[in-house]
């Protein structure tokens, strides 16, 4: 059963509440089925009283719901409505049926590089959807990546996306890793940055899919110092395809980090995505079913 996308009023009657899914700093979500539907979905609940008021997470809320409400792309995780009761936000979001891609990633330690490149091939399709509406993600990392019950990726969690290009500064908490050299060096003048800071943090995901940790991995002084230097290591087991991915996305020069349309063509994209079809046809071509 399909959710209605007619904007309609949502409450939280409509709703019978299952397990809990998971929590993040605003917040806790859980399993929810809307009752005259019986449709599944995901059910993210935030306390007014955690978001300070005026601080600018309110606007920052307001930002997520609009962009994200407007997003259609199977790997974009779907907003379908939101209502709020006098203490709490309710967005009822697609739930997604594998969870956490984190999660996946820390059990795993690291991806094989087949797997690591379809879900490099679906952010970059994510990606392009994004920057094509103006919409710069800006927290591109494994934890705002959830996975559908085929193993397809969900990016997840606007909070931190804006339009492009931005002049704002980021108040920013949490991990450092992703960060581009441009949101971090305070030399660049008035901090203004575009959607290319995307695809540093493709690079920095990239690295983190294939080694299982950051490249720029380290104390908080140390990690700003490597990020402005560009200043990593590939480890030997990636492939000489997968090093010059990553060392053509993770380059200081934002104008010169590799266009997500070259992403999707690149040599080490193409050995795994197109893989299926290519095995196919050599399949076919021997005469084995
Ligand atoms: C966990 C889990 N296990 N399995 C098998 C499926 C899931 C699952 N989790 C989700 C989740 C989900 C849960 N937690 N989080 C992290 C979070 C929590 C609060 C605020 C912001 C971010 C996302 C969603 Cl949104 C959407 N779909 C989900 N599906």
């Amino acid at each position: 059963a399909a959710v209605p996308s007619t904007p309609k009023q949502w409450h939280l009657g409509m709703f019978e509440i299952g397990r809990p899914l998971g929590k993040g700093k605003f917040g806790r979500v859980y399993l929810a089925r809307e009752r005259s539907s019986g449709f599944i979905c995901a059910l993210k609940v935030q306390y007014k009283s955690e978001l300070q008021h005026g601080s600018g997470v309110e606007k920052q809320v307001r930002r997520e719901i609009e962009i994200q409400s407007n997003l259609r792309h199977p790997n974009i995780l779907k907003l379908y409505g939101h209502f709020h009761d006098s203490k709490r936000i309710f967005f009822i979001l697609e739930f997604a049926g594998k969870g956490e891609l984190y999660k996946h990633l820390r059990r795993e330690n690291r991806f094989p590089e087949w797997k690591a490149a379809q879900y490099i091939a679906q952010m970059a399709s994510a990606l392009r959807y994004l920057h094509r509406k103006h919409v710069i993600h800006r927290d591109i990392k494994p934890e705002n990546i959830l996975m559908g019950i085929h193993g397809e990726i969900k990016l997840s969690d606007f909070g931190w996306s804006v339009h492009a290009p931005n002049h704002r500064r980021a108040t920013l908490c949490g991990t450092l890793d992703y960060l581009p050299p441009e949101m971090i060096k305070s030399g660049n003048k008035d901090n203004s940055y575009d959607e290319k800071v995307d695809l540093w943090s493709l690079g920095v995901l990239t690295y983190e899919f294939l080694v299982g940790e950051a490249p720029f991995e380290d104390t908080p002084v140390m990690t700003q110092r490597r990020i402005a230097r560009a200043d990593m290591t590939i480890p030997s087991f990636v492939s000489p395809e997968a090093r010059d991915l990553i060392k053509k996305l993770l380059v200081l020069d934002p104008n010169k980090r590799l266009p997500l349309e070259s992403v999707q063509q690149h040599p080490w994209i193409l050995k795994h995505c197109v893989k299926g079809e290519r095995a196919a046809n050599r399949e076919k071509s021997s005469g084995r079913d």
